[in-house]
């Protein structure tokens, strides 16, 4: 989908927001839709996952906010914004897998309830979400980022599904007896009631549009974000 120029030079592509509670199929969701329609993805979870497992690796005792909230602006992290080939570089250290380890899964929300750090990474994820409008726009998933980190999204997507149906999904994600069933009950339902003490993403933002994939597959999913990116794409206002 080609972005358009607002004149003055400036290209604007397109912002599709997508937030959600874990396992609703926010990332694979975007991603998909990104692919299909040919434009950035950010995952915004692995920015504050990324610094969690900084923070871990400095020994910072993640109670201290100060510290950890300088950690966050220290820190040298790249991420990929081709939805096809996702990777995370923290400090030169490539930290893609890691960084979905259960002891980071564990700690996440530590981070993410750090006002300090959502303040400098929301300022970064606004950096690549600039830098992906010349050549088209993104796919940006998360929790906060239709009404937070970019409320001029064109289109966005509050992605819900009942809590049986993500503890089932993620519990198939994850390899077999890598977590035990409370560490997933943990990971989905105690991390949300931490994720919602920062973030709004429980009911659709002004203007959102919710879909419930409990009982839709993912394609259907994809499809439906997709077709209705293409009603809310710039381009298709043009005369
Ligand atoms: N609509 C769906 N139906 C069934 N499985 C899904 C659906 N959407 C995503 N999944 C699967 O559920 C798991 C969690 O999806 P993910 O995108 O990681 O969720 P989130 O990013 O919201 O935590 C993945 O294995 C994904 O392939
Ligand atoms: N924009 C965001 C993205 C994630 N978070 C929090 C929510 C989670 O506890 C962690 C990790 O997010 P992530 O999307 O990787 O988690 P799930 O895949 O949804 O389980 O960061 C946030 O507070 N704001």
């Amino acid at each position: 989908m080609a972005g358009f120029s607002l004149g003055g030079g400036y290209s604007r592509g397109m912002i599709i927001a997508v937030d959600g509670p874990s396992g609703s199929g926010k990332s694979s969701t975007a991603r998909g839709v990104a692919d299909r329609l040919g434009l950035r993805f950010l995952d915004t979870g692995a920015t504050y996952r990324a610094v969690t497992w900084s923070a871990i690796e400095h020994g910072l005792d993640l109670d201290d906010t100060a510290a950890v909230a300088q950690r966050a602006r220290e820190l040298r992290l790249e991420l990929s914004t081709d939805p096809l080939n996702q990777f995370v570089i923290a400090d030169g250290t490539d930290v893609t897998a890691a960084i979905r380890e259960p002891r980071i899964s564990e700690r996440v929300s530590k981070i993410a309830t750090n006002l300090d750090v959502r303040k400098e990474l929301i300022r970064r994820q606004r950096e690549i979400i600039d830098e992906a409008q010349p050549s088209g726009g993104i796919v940006v998933e998360g929790r906060d980022i239709a009404t937070v980190v970019a409320t001029d999204a064109e289109l966005k997507v509050l992605l819900t599904a009942d809590q049986e149906a993500r503890l089932a999904r993620r519990g198939a994600e994850l390899a077999v007896g890598s977590v035990t069933a409370e560490q997933l009950r943990d990971q989905i339902v105690r991390r949300d009631a931490d994720d919602s003490t920062v973030a709004d993403f429980q009911v659709a933002s002004d203007g959102a549009v919710t879909i419930d994939s409990t009982d839709l597959s993912l394609e259907e999913v994809i499809d439906v974000i997709s077709r209705l990116a293409k009603e809310a794409s710039p381009r298709s206002h043009d005369s």
